[in-house]
């Protein structure tokens, strides 16, 4: 059902058509091959336990609606993702670009929503270093994707470059606590919703299973870890673009497994000023343009507003 997507393949045109069909039909799929070393994962995932092992006062002084540009600290039930629920059970760090080598002093200016100064605990050595190593490596993944997106929309490979040039990619590391397989209240670990920028990066925790993503029939179905492989979301951004030819999938996580689980979703919009008009062959009779042309920054700002207004810690 969510294929897995070789990305060593030596046959580019075959890549091209795996990646259409997985972003037509289905909206997600893995990816193996992906070129971040296991190294750079694990020393991100230990960063995330450590981070969360945090007294709350400690992680509490970075909260995200402290901040004028959604970087730092969500704890439990601080966000809701699905307006019909009441508040998502994961706690979350967000980041957004910064140059990898954290000596770097410099302001990042704030473009109203996906840029600016990230915040990071004290007494945490590495840790930074450790989260913009992995960061920096999703991006450059993420880079190297959008050509192939391109090509499978039928566009110049270049379609995107001139769309990204400041990486507006917004990186999470989430802890799930463990909660009940039927969970109650309207609390799951985050509600159904779909990603909000052109396409998602997430490593989920091996045989920590959570992920469900929604089928055409309305039915959910388990996006289970594979070893070796991270997921690859659709965003609204690329629905947007496409008029829905590429699917923006609902999906939803709930860990019933007993266990802490962790996952670092990296969401990869354009730049903030860039329009989201739909492509022309992606409007036909039988498909007529659906959305009003806002630009990017405005409608990712427009999303995590109102996921953010449910509660200030
Ligand atoms: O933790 C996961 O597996 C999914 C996270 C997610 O959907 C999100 O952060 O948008
Ligand atoms: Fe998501």
């Amino acid at each position: 059902m969510i294929p897995i997507i070789d990305l060593a393949s030596a046959d580019r045109d075959a890549l091209v058509a795996e990646i259409r069909s997985a972003c037509v039909n289905v909206g997600f799929f893995y990816v193996k091959n992906h070129g971040i070393s296991d190294d750079v994962i694990n020393k991100a995932v230990l960063a995330a336990e450590r981070f969360f092992a945090l007294p709350i006062d400690a992680k509490t002084k970075l909260d995200i609606h402290a901040t004028p540009n959604f970087k730092g600290y969500t704890a439990l039930l601080g966000e809701n993702t699905n307006p019909e629920n009441n508040g998502d059970l994961h706690e979350g760090f967000d980041i957004g670009w910064e140059p990898e080598m954290a000596a770097c002093a410099c302001e990042i200016p704030s473009d109203g929503a996906m840029s600016g100064t990230n915040v990071w605990p004290e007494n945490l050595p590495g840790f930074r270093e450790d989260v913009l190593a992995y960061y920096h490596a999703a991006v450059k993944l993420g880079l190297l994707l959008f050509p192939l997106f391109a090509l499978a929309l039928n566009l110049p490979e270049d379609f995107f470059a001139d769309k990204v040039t400041k990486p507006a990619a917004i990186m999470r590391l989430l802890h799930y606590p463990p909660q009940s397989p039927q969970p109650a209240g309207g609390v799951e670990g985050i509600g159904a919703h779909t990603d909000y920028e052109c396409f998602t990066i997430l490593w989920q925790q091996d045989n920590v299973p959570a992920l469900q993503v929604m089928n055409t029939n309305g039915n959910w179905i388990d996006a289970v870890p594979i070893p070796g492989t991270l997921v690859l979301n659709l965003g609204d951004q690329f629905a947007r673009w496409t008029n829905d030819v590429f699917k923006s999938t609902v999906h939803r996580a709930i860990n019933a497994t007993g266990k802490k689980r962790y996952s670092i979703p990296l969401f990869f919009g354009t730049d903030y000023d860039v329009k989201l008009e739909p492509i022309p062959s992606c409007i036909t009779p039988d498909n007529p343009a659906k959305y009003e042309v806002i630009t990017a920054g405005e409608y990712v700002k427009s999303r995590l507003e109102a996921t953010y207004a449910h509660s200030a810690i």
